[in-house]
C-alpha cells in the first residue's frame, strides 16, 4: 500500500508550492511529514485526494485515486460538518458506507472518548471533539490509507496518550501519513520522517540540526 508521488508540481497562481517532487510514503508505516508553516503539508494532502489540481502522478499501490477512493480516510485540521446536525447524523450522511454500523460507531466513539456527545449537535462540539468525530468517520470504513493533518492539535493529554497507542496499532494494517508541529508527540511513534523544504519533499532518517531549523520554521 505504497503511496508513490512522481513529478508532482503544484502552484497557486505564480506561487510554486511543489516543484517536481518525487517521493514514496511507506506501506503499513507511520509516515510523519513536517515542514514550516505554509510549506505545503495540507496542500499535499489535498493533492493526494484530488481536492487540488496538480501536475504529475500520485499512485496508491500502483492505482489511481479513483480506484481506491473508498479505502482512504482523511482528517483535516478543521473538519467540515453539518453543524445543525448531531455527530451521529453527520456520520450517517458523510460516511462512504452504504449502511452505518451502529455498534461499530458506539465502539469507536467509546474508544475515542466522545460517546457522551455523539448525539449532540456538532455546533456545540469543542475543537478536539470535532477532530475525534472526524477520526471516527475516517475509521468507519476501515481504510487502508489513513491521512491525518495536525491530528494532535487540540487533543487533551489522555487523548494524546491514546493516539500514541492507537497509531502504531493501526499502522500494522494501514499506510498512515501524519502531519503536525508537535515533534515530541510523534518522535516515539513515527517510522519514517519526511520534510518539506524549498518546494521539495525529502525523506530523512533522523532530525539533524538542519532539519530542526527547518522544522522550527527558521529556514
Ligand atoms: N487555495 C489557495 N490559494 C492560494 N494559496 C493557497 C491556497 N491554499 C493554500 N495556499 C498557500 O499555499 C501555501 C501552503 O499552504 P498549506 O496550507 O499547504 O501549508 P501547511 O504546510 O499546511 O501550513 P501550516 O503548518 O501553517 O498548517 C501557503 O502559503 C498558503 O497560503
Amino acid at each position: 500500500m505504497l503511496i508513490r508521488i512522481r513529478n508532482l508540481t503544484k502552484s497557486f497562481k505564480k506561487r510554486v508550492i511543489f516543484d517536481n517532487v518525487n517521493v514514496d510514503f511507506h506501506s503499513n508505516r507511520i509516515n510523519y511529514l513536517i515542514g514550516a508553516n505554509g510549506s505545503g503539508k495540507t496542500t499535499l494532502i489535498k493533492c493526494l485526494i484530488q481536492l487540488e489540481l496538480y501536475k504529475g502522478d500520485i499512485l496508491f499501490d500502483s492505482k489511481s485515486l479513483n480506484n481506491i477512493r473508498d479505502r482512504i480516510g482523511v482528517v483535516f485540521d478543521h473538519p467540515p460538518f453539518y453543524t445543525k446536525l448531531s455527530g451521529f447524523a453527520n456520520l450517517k450522511l458523510l460516511s462512504n458506507q452504504k449502511k452505518i454500523d451502529k455498534e461499530l460507531v458506539t465502539k469507536l466513539a467509546e474508544k475515542l472518548m466522545i460517546q457522551d456527545v455523539l448525539y449532540n449537535k456538532v455546533q456545540f462540539y469543542s475543537y478536539g471533539e470535532k477532530k475525534k468525530l472526524s477520526l471516527l468517520l475516517a475509521l468507519l470504513s476501515n481504510p487502508s490509507y489513513l491521512i491525518l493533518d495536525e491530528i494532535s492539535n487540540g487533543l487533551d493529554y489522555d487523548s494524546m496518550i491514546l493516539l500514541k497507542k492507537l497509531l502504531p496499532e493501526w499502522a500494522k494494517t494501514k499506510t498512515i501519513i501524519v502531519t503536525g508541529h508537535h515533534y515530541e508527540f510523534y518522535q516515539s511513534i513515527y517510522d519514517h520522517i519526511f520534510i518539506i523544504n524549498d518546494k521539495k519533499i525529502y525523506e530523512t532518517d533522523h532530525l539533524d540540526e538542519r532539519i530542526k531549523r527547518i522544522y522550527n520554521g527558521e529556514s
